[in-house]
């Protein structure tokens, strides 16, 4: 009997370009959201475009969180039932976005997502990351109703943001790549769709990547849109598959090893280069993926982390533990084959 069932949940309104930021309050009004919003925000992106959000909402109450924590999440749920607050509207990077959104899930309202650095593809998925304990990678959480990237803010954000960004994207080819694996080995559910859009984003962002430079609009704008796509594109799976393999493994795992050393997407950027080199071992290949993220600038070495070659590899040898989701890593490489493929590829 066929029993396969999908629900995708997708943002209503995607607003890209120069000044948009001046349009959220149209963008949200078109959903017919009840109530007064709380906005979100931290303490630079307040600045720089959560007090014009709030003006646009007839100075709508804001909250201003400092850390990626729960007690912030907390924090928020407390402030937006205070003020009886409809909906929130997250101004800023990754932090506030995530928070948002997880409040949101929480209390069971629409959530806005105004990103104001293009550091991740969370942006527009329904994914959420907090660290909780030992726990780094993304939970199920509310996605966007509408999403409001102003290219304007988001070129004038501090560059290894944008790189950061870039290399997120970038790793899908070998989170896809893991993706088909587990699919084949492990009868785990495969999206042909969810797949071919992940990987399509990677490949018109590496297409792109010579018109990739500091300050300059144009950029912000490719790689907002793959940001979008690879978010649509996890939606559509209805999990991070697409966007999250072994390399995010290792990634969340140096983040355990070493919390704050290095930005999530140049850590997966540079350990999707070992993954790569571990699914084939052919040179020409991970060779792309090094060549891809050195021509965005993004680091392609554990120094340029931040990490030793020690930490890189006990992250390499341990990603496997920390969550069931079945990689080219399997039950575990051996510390011998993960310097090996960390040496070969010049990550350490
Ligand atoms: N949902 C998902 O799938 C994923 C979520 N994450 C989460 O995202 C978070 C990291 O996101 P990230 O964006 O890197 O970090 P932050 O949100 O901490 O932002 C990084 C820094 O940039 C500042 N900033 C933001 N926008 C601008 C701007 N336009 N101009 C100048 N400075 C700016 C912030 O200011 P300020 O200090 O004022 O905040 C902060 O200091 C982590 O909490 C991580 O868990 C990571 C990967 C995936
Ligand atoms: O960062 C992500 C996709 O790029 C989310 O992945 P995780 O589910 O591994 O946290
Ligand atoms: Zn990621």
């Amino acid at each position: 009997m066929f029993d396969k069932r999908s629900w995708i949940r997708l943002p209503r309104n995607v607003l890209v370009g120069r000044g948009v930021l001046s349009e959220t309050a149209d963008a949200v009004g078109e959903l017919h959201l009840a109530g007064t919003p709380l906005i979100v925000t931290s303490p630079t992106p307040r600045r720089l475009a959560a007090e014009s959000v709030a003006e646009q909402f007839d100075g709508c109450p804001m909250v201003t969180v400092e850390t990626a924590s729960f007690a912030e999440v907390k924090r928020v749920i407390d402030e937006a039932e205070d003020c009886e607050a409809g909906f929130l509207v997250g101004v800023g990077g990754g932090k506030v976005i995530d928070i948002a959104k997880m409040a949101s899930d929480e209390l069971g309202m629409g959530f806005v997502s105004v990103p104001t650095a293009a550091s991740h593809d969370g942006i527009v998925s329904g994914r959420g990351s907090v660290p909780e304990g030992d726990t780094r990678h993304s939970v199920a959480a509310e996605p966007p109703l509408v999403v409001v990237a102003d290219t304007g803010i988001v070129a004038d954000a501090p560059w290894r943001l944008t790189t950061a960004g870039c290399a997120d994207i970038i790793s899908n080819y070998t989170a896809v790549k893991d993706w088909q694996l587990a699919h084949r080995l492990k009868n785990v559910e495969y999206s042909e769709y969810a797949g071919a859009l992940s990987r399509m984003t990677a490949e018109m962002l590496v297409d792109n990547a010579d018109s990739i430079r500091p300050g300059l609009e144009e950029s912000a704008w490719l790689v907002i849109k793959a940001l979008v796509s690879s978010g649509v594109a996890m939606s559509i799976a209805g999990s991070s598959r697409p966007a999250s393999g072994a390399e995010h493994l290792i990634s969340h795992q140096l983040d355990r090893i070493a919390p704050g050393t290095a930005l999530h997407g140049h850590q997966v950027g540079v350990a999707s280069v070992v993954t790569e080199y571990l699914h084939s071992g052919d040179m020409g290949r991970w060779q792309n993926v090094h060549d891809a993220l050195g021509a965005i600038g993004a680091p392609t070495t554990a120094e340029e982390l931040g990490h030793s070659p020690e930490q890189f590899v006990e992250a390499m040898t341990t990603a496997h533990e920390i969550r069931d989701r079945y990689t080219i890593l399997g039950d575990g490489v051996s510390e011998e084959a993960a310097i090996e493929a960390a040496t070969v590829t010049g990550v350490i």
